[in-house]
């Protein structure tokens, strides 16, 4: 694992597009994409970039479940807002939040990502450490599956709401084991509420109560931080 310090979102921001930019001089086709506070310095990055993505493919990690996509609570809403709305890509996925057939709909995902192996995963993570939607406890081979929330996921992300009493319990959420086929892994982290998740995530056991740690055998991931997530370090 590379650990890179930068002083705030934004620089992480460009040093993160300038690992893509890298990255797409080798005619990669799909990136792995993330959604949440932590990214948005990226996706404007990218946005106010020359940069034509109009040839490439994104997979997003997950979508919440209840949610249709012009839901502005929604992961398909966020990802248009910040992104795909001003930067066009060929073909975008995310989870269906709307699928009622849970198995259906997990099984559709992942023949998506069978069908387009992700050339850099972008991620974020959870303050207990989750990566996508995968809770402490979840397998380190898993597939894409319909996940329950915990209490302190719930807490965290209802900011984002007008009240907790709205955050969908559930999510459908691309497993770790996929992740990991990532052929590189960015993960960017910022704030002192992440610092012990980066802390467990980098020097801690390789443990699935702390799913990121999960990284720490993968062979190429670089992890971003800011001073106050990479204080425990
Ligand atoms: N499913 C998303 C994760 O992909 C994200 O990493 C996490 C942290 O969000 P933030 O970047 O807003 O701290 O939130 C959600 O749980």
């Amino acid at each position: 694992m590379k650990v890179i310090k930068v002083t705030d979102q934004f620089e992480g921001a460009k040093v993160a597009f300038d690992m893509i930019q890298e990255a797409m001089k080798q005619d990669i086709k799909t990136l792995g994409l993330a959604t949440g506070s932590t990214p948005e310095a990226l996706y404007k990055e990218m946005v106010e970039s020359d940069v034509d993505f109009s040839h490439m493919t994104s997979v997003n990690l997950d979508e919440y479940v209840g949610l249709g996509a012009d839901d502005p609570q929604s992961y398909h809403y966020f990802m248009r807002e910040h992104l795909f709305n001003k930067k066009p890509f060929k073909e975008t996925f995310l989870p269906n939040g709307l699928a009622t057939d849970a198995k259906k709909e997990c099984e559709r995902y992942d023949a998506i990502l069978e069908s387009h192996p992700i050339d850099i995963q972008i991620l974020g993570i959870g303050e207990n450490g989750h990566i996508g939607f995968n809770e402490p406890g979840s397998s380190f081979d898993g597939k894409t599956s319909e996940v329950n929330l915990t209490e302190s996921t719930i807490e965290a992300n209802s900011r984002n709401f007008s009240d907790i009493s709205e955050v969908p319990t559930k999510a459908y959420s691309m497993g770790i084991g996929s992740i990991m086929q990532a052929n590189k892994i960015i993960l960017l982290a910022y704030g002192t509420k992440k610092a012990e998740a980066i802390y467990q995530t980098i020097k801690g056991p390789i443990t699935e109560l702390v799913p990121a740690s999960a990284l720490q055998v993968h062979p190429d991931v670089t992890i971003i931080v800011d001073e106050e997530a990479g204080s425990k370090l």
